[in-house]
């Protein structure tokens, strides 16, 4: 199987995990275009979905799923979103798509969150694909010099302005051995909106697509 059947696989097993008449919390990628595919055929079961980015909401609408904004929501039983890389302690990193901080919103929200990958994505140390960190434009040239101190070399992602309309620096060579702290120290460097480490709350279920079939965690 190619990578793309291997996400499709993880992303149809988390339909298993939707029940009747919810609220879904929705990430973004292609990882999740699968899942949303799949949610179109549930539309009638559901209530609808909250949504982690234009991008996603668009599919969403297009299924004829109903979008709600999540200040109108109190509580979703459940996320489903990919990731760029997953620890074995279900801390990942996530944001390849520019969607990272309303993901972290939404997850936030959620009781449990669905990581949706494939086996490509599993890694034993987070940081050889570079860390994404959503930052206020002002701000951009003062928050690499930060990321450079903290043993990161940033690279601006020229040409993307994120649905927040804020641009991203990507964090190349760091080293990521305490994902919990390095997450917290990235924050708060003023001018960070958020930044691309799901660690602190991590995921609660990872299906990974396999040669062998989706493997959960
Ligand atoms: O964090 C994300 C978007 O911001 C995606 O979940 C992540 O980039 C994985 O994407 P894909 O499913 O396309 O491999």
């Amino acid at each position: 199987m190619n990578q793309s059947e291997l996400k499709k696989a993880a992303a149809l097993a988390a339909l298993d995990y939707v029940e009747d008449d919810a609220i879904v919390g929705v990430g973004t990628g292609s990882t999740v275009g699968y899942f949303i595919e799949g949610l179109g055929k549930l539309r009638n079961k559901i209530q609808g979905a909250v949504s982690s980015s234009d991008d996603s909401t668009a599919k969403l609408k297009a299924l004829g799923i109903e979008v709600f904004e999540l200040n109108n929501v109190d509580s979703l039983d459940i996320y489903v979103d990919g990731a760029d890389e997953i620890t074995p302690h279900k801390h990942m990193i996530k944001g390849g798509g520019a969607a990272l901080t309303r993901e972290k919103i939404v997850s936030a929200v959620a009781k449990r969150f669905i990581c949706i990958v494939d086996a490509s994505k599993q890694v034993d140390v987070l940081g050889e694909f570079p860390l994404p960190v959503e930052v206020i434009p002002m701000a951009r040239s003062y928050v690499a010099r930060e990321l450079v101190k903290l043993g990161g070399d940033p690279v601006w992602r020229q040409g993307v302005v994120t649905d927040n309309g804020n641009i991203i620096l990507d964090v190349h060579n760091f080293k990521i051995l305490d994902p919990v702290s390095m997450e917290r120290d990235i924050n708060q460097i003023p001018g960070v909106v958020t930044n691309g480490l799901f660690a602190k709350r991590g995921a609660d279920v990872v299906l990974v697509g396999t040669e062998q079939g989706v493997r959960t965690l």
